[in-house]
């Protein structure tokens, strides 16, 4: 790979495992792509907003990216090391915010004295007092961003992954967080994958737009352009009355049906 490309993907495919109510596998068409057949390269240092309605993929996108989940079929290649900012991802809610730091640190092979340095600036970015020494699980959503995002920040990777983690702290930790965010835009040429449902924020940050919709790539280019048609999507889509709009969701759903002949292929696959 080119050394100015920080990310290739090639037809990447996620499937998931649909269950009904009862929590039971579906007799017929129970697997569904998450994505589907999704390529693109990202150039070192590009600031890429991740766009999509609910459900759309962007966290599946996410969680593939920084290697967090596997993918199910194409390739996805990184330059550089990666690391995820989420709400929910990345902390062990059993140990404490100080033992989720060092474990992190260990897990990352770093020397005890770097896992120092780097518990002395989560520490201070992050502005969370004693809760530093309870477990996880007693955090607000909005304290998990805080430890998620200082741990991401200070052991600065070349490639972030922002998913919504903003979208849950307080205004002030929101504002320190974009602060930071740009001085590794501008300053330090930090390749960025940020998803948001704020689409002025997403305008505002990002060079490059990504529009993901029902599991597939729509639309990737300049910032303004791709966050334009995305809006003029989400307001045909709102403008839609009951039937109307059940009828396009539900389309919108099936086409992420695998089909049943390959539903057929995976078992047998899985038995031969
Ligand atoms: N672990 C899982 N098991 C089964 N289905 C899943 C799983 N994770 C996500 N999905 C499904 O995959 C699809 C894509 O989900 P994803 O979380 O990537 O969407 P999103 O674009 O991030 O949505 P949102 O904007 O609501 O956060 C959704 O239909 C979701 O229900």
């Amino acid at each position: 790979m080119d050394a100015d490309i920080a990310v290739r993907a090639t037809n990447v495919s996620k499937i998931y495992d649909l269950r009904n109510k009862d929590n039971q596998h579906r007799t017929d068409s129970s697997r569904f792509y998450a994505l589907k057949d999704v390529s693109f390269e990202v150039k070192k240092g590009d600031v890429v907003g991740i766009l999509g309605t609910n459900g759309s993929g962007k966290s599946t996108l996410s969680l593939l990216l920084s290697g967090i989940s596997d993918i199910d079929s194409g390739t996805i290649e990184i330059n550089g090391e990666q690391s995820l900012v989420a709400i929910n991802t990345g902390l062990n809610n059993q140990l404490t915010g100080l033992e989720n730091i060092k474990v992190k640190g260990a897990l990352l092979g770093l020397k005890k004295k770097r896992i120092e340095e780097i518990t002395q600036d989560v520490i201070n970015f992050a502005e969370i007092g004693d809760f530093l020494y309870q477990p996880v699980k007693k955090y607000s959503s909005g304290m998990k961003s805080r430890l998620g995002f200082a741990i991401s920040l200070a052991l600065n990777p070349d490639i972030f992954i922002v998913d919504e983690a903003l979208s849950v702290g307080d205004r002030g930790f929101a504002k320190k967080c974009m602060d930071r965010m740009m001085q590794l835009r501008d300053d330090e040429g930090k390749t960025i994958f940020f998803i948001s449902h704020s689409l002025d924020q997403v305008k505002n940050f990002c060079t490059t737009g990504m529009w993901i919709e029902g599991g597939s790539l729509v639309e990737m280019g300049p910032v303004n352009e791709v966050a334009g048609h995305y809006s003029e999507y989400v307001e045909k889509m709102n403008a839609m009355k009951g039937p109307e709009k059940r009828k396009f969701l539900d389309e919108k759903f099936r086409k992420r049906l695998l089909p049943k002949e390959e539903k057929k292929s995976w078992w047998k696959r899985l038995v031969s």
